[in-house]
């Protein structure tokens, strides 16, 4: 019987597989590329590195992605303790300071007594022992083939990134404090306000700017939770109005009235020296990025610490390969985790991976696999990535259809407190002494 594991990627799935299987008594080796290499959107030399937005998004038990938090946290979860200890303020959400949340994260796996850390690129899938696959949605080149020979083929789309701007260099007569109904502190974003004009005239711009082509032979597929701006604008002059761009609930206090649109800014690291823009992904060129951010009411002068970009995104089919015990039928002894299953978002990857983790530790000590019972919003997501083609591409929310069916009559936050109830009871039964 092997009490040892190896686990590929030291991401928010890998950090947590091997946590979990460390807590559970049996040895971890994590291979983790960086800093030999990155890929084209990690740049921290850390592990579990936020390659874009710092928010982890609402922390509310009525929305599915804070009910998979709060699971995450009485189970015990890596990811959620660095994520409590390096907060910042962002309203109603739960937003971290991207460098300390990966220098927590870091230094509590390489502390660890029985998890090793070996910073070398994994090329192969090692041929025996239990293996857990989380190298991410930018797996380096030739693992990426190699999965692709195991899996049958491996699928990808695009996702985007969008810009940071340093604090210093932001208008704040013109950009105002405030958060979204005045949620968390209720001042917790910048918010730029734009009138009519301004914000025809943007959509027009930005409609008209010149874009990062994709290679003739790729076909460009994005994911609805991070479609590029422009890509939005396309698709109507009200769409920005009606998303990323939406006033309601943010009223400008020297004038009393929510403005016609508002670009919102969320405070980026703990020294609140950098922002990001909320929603504002993008694969704009990146002069066409300065020139059209520039004409945001308050980024006149804007100073951009990172710019908008756009990045390939490789998973597998998991519904077709993957049991919901994350192991491949094909070969049961490698399982899968974060977002190359297919499954899309910080939260998400970190609690695959604690599915993985617990699986993996389970397998090396010869006990039976399982599955987190369908009541709880990480048992659903569990189901969710292997049981719907559908999960690569609307995977943002836990589809609370797979949940038991509710007595009628019962409001839609009534049905979500008692499913966050109802899921707290399995989750106790399902790893005892962990929901209590
Ligand atoms: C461009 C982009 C923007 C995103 N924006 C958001 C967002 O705003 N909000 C959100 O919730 N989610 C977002 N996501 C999704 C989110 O990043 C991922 O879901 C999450 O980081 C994936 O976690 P993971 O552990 O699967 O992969 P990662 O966090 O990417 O970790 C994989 C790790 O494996 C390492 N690795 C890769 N190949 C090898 C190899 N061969 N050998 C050794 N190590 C290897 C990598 O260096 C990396 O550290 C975004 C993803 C991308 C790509």
């Amino acid at each position: 019987m092997t009490e040892q594991i190896t686990v590929i990627g030291g991401g928010l799935a890998g950090c947590e597989a091997a946590w979990q299987a460390a807590k559970r008594g049996v040895k971890v080796r994590l291979y983790e590329m960086k800093p030999g290499k990155y890929s084209e959107a990690h740049h921290l030399p850390g592990l579990s590195e936020l390659v874009c937005s710092n928010s982890l998004r609402g922390d509310s038990l009525e929305n599915a992605v804070g009910l998979l938090k709060e699971e995450l946290r009485r189970l015990g979860s890596l990811f959620m303790e660095g994520a409590e200890a390096t907060k910042v303020p962002a309203g109603g959400a739960l937003a971290v300071d991207r460098e300390l949340f990966s220098t927590y994260i870091t230094k509590m796996i390489e502390e660890h007594p029985d998890i090793e850390v070996v910073r070398e690129e994994l090329t192969r899938i090692p041929e025996e022992g239990i293996v857990v696959v989380a190298s991410g949605p930018l797996t380096s080149g030739p693992l990426a083939e190699e999965i692709g020979g195991l899996a049958g083929s491996y699928l990808y789309f695009y996702d985007a990134i969008a810009p940071i701007v340093a604090a210093d260099s932001i208008d704040y007569d013109k950009a105002f404090r405030a958060s979204r109904y005045g949620k968390g502190d209720g001042d917790d974003y910048l918010n730029c306000p734009m009138n009519e004009e301004q914000y025809h005239h943007f959509v027009k711009e930005l409609l008209a700017a010149e874009k990062v082509e994709p290679k003739s032979f790729e076909k460009v597929v994005h994911f609805e939770g991070c479609m590029p701006i422009e890509e939005m604008a396309s698709r109507g002059i009200e769409t920005l109005r009606f998303g990323p761009m939406k006033p309601v609930g943010l009223t400008d206090p020297r004038v009393g009235v929510e403005p016609y649109a508002v670009i919102q800014l969320r405070q980026e690291n703990r020294e609140a020296t950098m922002f990001n823009l909320v929603g504002f992904q993008t694969k704009l060129t990146w002069p066409e990025q300065k020139r059209i951010f520039r004409m945001i009411p308050g980024l006149e002068q804007a100073q951009f610490l990172r710019l908008g970009s756009m990045h390939r995104n490789t998973f597998i089919n998991a519904p077709q390969l993957l049991l919901a015990t994350c192991q491949l039928k094909s070969d049961p002894r490698v399982l899968f985790a974060g977002q190359i299953t297919g499954v899309e978002g910080y939260v998400e990857s970190a609690s695959s991976g604690f599915v993985a983790g617990v699986n993996a530790a389970r397998l090396a000590k010869g006990e039976e696999l399982t599955v987190p019972p369908a009541e709880t919003a990480i048992g659903a997501l569990a189901r969710h990535i292997t049981n719907t083609e559908a999960a690569h591409f609307q995977p943002m929310n836990v589809n609370y259809g797979l949940f038991p069916p509710l007595p009628g009559r019962i409001k839609k936050k009534e049905k979500r407190g008692l499913l966050a109830q109802r899921g707290l009871e399995a989750l106790e039964a399902w790893l005892p002494g962990v929901a209590g």
